[in-house]
């Protein structure tokens, strides 16, 4: 009889991984080629895939259970903003060197406090060793009623815009994640400081307001590349223009005393990225039963701005003048 493998590729899979896949038969124990899965009655599959890097979207450094809580968030999150419900993903995972069983272990507690916060199951992925930085990508599957699936491109002039949370919080923490000694410079405690990282560290994507979003929203996004480029993407989509009221901006209590300590910060706030906030246009008719439906999910949301006719996306600040946006919010390609 062969002996039972406790090192190599497989032995991997088998440690770290299956246990993940436990809860949904159609992966098989992570021993096929593929997995399965069976739509639920009436509803149509959602699907998303966005990938995180290191040094891109995570320092080296961060705790192994943050990284895998945060590559399955920002596809949660994705999915969130479409009304849908998560199902399970795949995960294709690329290390360099064989990470120790310590960091392996973090990972896998991660994924597994992400599946239960979020609700989805591991379905199956890859795991390859090639040079370069751990690459990590996930690709989720969410579950929408038939016919129900809120897209980007179908605000309508007059559509009031919603943002849920509170925005800028982990483009802050980024800043601090990078350098701890601005925390005085921001006027912010150790506590406050603290809290911005988590939030960059660990994002949040507002489940509960899925149903919500699905019942009132005519078009919804979630934000990760900055209010302003995703707002002017969900214009661009829809053909309409918009405008954002820099102070209905909702912001946290540790990042209303950065911004009022260094007001440049607010730039910050909108354009920084990272946030896994839900974007949502909503009829005028419709807002306040989206804002009751909002409030018993426990989410809060805040009316933020407004589609119109034409296609200018303009920012008023805080002081109620127009901002220059132009060029703000995360890109891959900058030109
Ligand atoms: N390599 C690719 N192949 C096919 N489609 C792609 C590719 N890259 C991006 N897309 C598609 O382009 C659109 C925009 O992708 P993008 O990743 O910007 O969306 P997002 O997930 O909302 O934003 P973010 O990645 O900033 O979270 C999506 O429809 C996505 O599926
Ligand atoms: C180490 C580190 N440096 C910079 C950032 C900022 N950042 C990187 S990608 C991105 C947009 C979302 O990613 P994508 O568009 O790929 O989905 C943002 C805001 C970070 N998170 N970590
Ligand atoms: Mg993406
Ligand atoms: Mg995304
Ligand atoms: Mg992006």
């Amino acid at each position: 009889m062969a002996e039972r493998e406790t090192r190599g590729e497989d032995a991997l899979i088998q440690a770290t991984f299956a246990p993940l896949a436990s809860g949904f038969p159609g992966a098989f124990g992570l021993k096929d080629d593929c997995a399965l899965l069976t739509p639920p009655a009436g509803m149509d599959l959602v699907l998303t895939t966005d990938a995180v890097a290191e040094g891109v979207h995570f320092f080296a450094d961060d705790a192994a259970h943050d990284i895998a809580w945060k590559a399955l968030a920002v596809n949660v999150s994705d999915l969130v903003a479409k009304g849908a419900r998560p199902l399970a993903y795949l995960l294709a995972l690329s290390f360099p060197d064989r990470p120790d069983d310590a960091w392996l272990a973090g990972f896998q507690a991660g994924l597994a406090d992400a599946q239960a916060a979020f609700g989805l199951s591991l379905a199956g992925g890859d795991t390859d060793r090639r040079p370069g930085p751990l690459s990590i990508g996930v690709t989720a599957v969410g579950a929408v009623p038939h016919g129900r699936f809120v897209q980007r491109g179908t605000a309508q002039p007059g559509d009031l815009l919603f943002l849920s949370g509170t925005l800028g919080d982990a483009a802050l923490g980024l800043l601090l994640r990078q350098d701890r000694a601005r925390a005085a410079q921001m006027g912010l405690d150790d506590v406050s400081a603290r809290a911005l990282v988590g939030r960059y560290l660990r994002p949040q994507p507002k489940l509960s307001l899925a149903p919500a979003i699905l019942e009132f929203a005519s078009a919804a996004m979630d934000v990760s590349d900055g209010l302003v480029k995703d707002c002017g993407r969900l214009a661009r989509a829809s053909g309409v223009s918009a405008r954002i009221e820099g102070v209905r901006v909702p912001l946290s209590e540790p990042a209303r005393t950065a911004v009022e300590h260094s007001p440049d910060l607010f730039q910050v706030v909108l354009s920084g990225g990272d946030d896994y906030e839900v974007l949502a246009a909503v009829p005028p008719d419709r807002a306040d039963a989206f804002r009751d439906a909002a409030a018993k999910s426990g989410v809060a949301v805040a009316e933020v701005g407004q589609c119109g006719d034409g296609q200018d996306v303009t920012v008023a600040g805080r002081d109620g003048r127009a901002l220059d946006v132009a060029g703000g919010g995360w890109d891959h390609f900058p030109s």
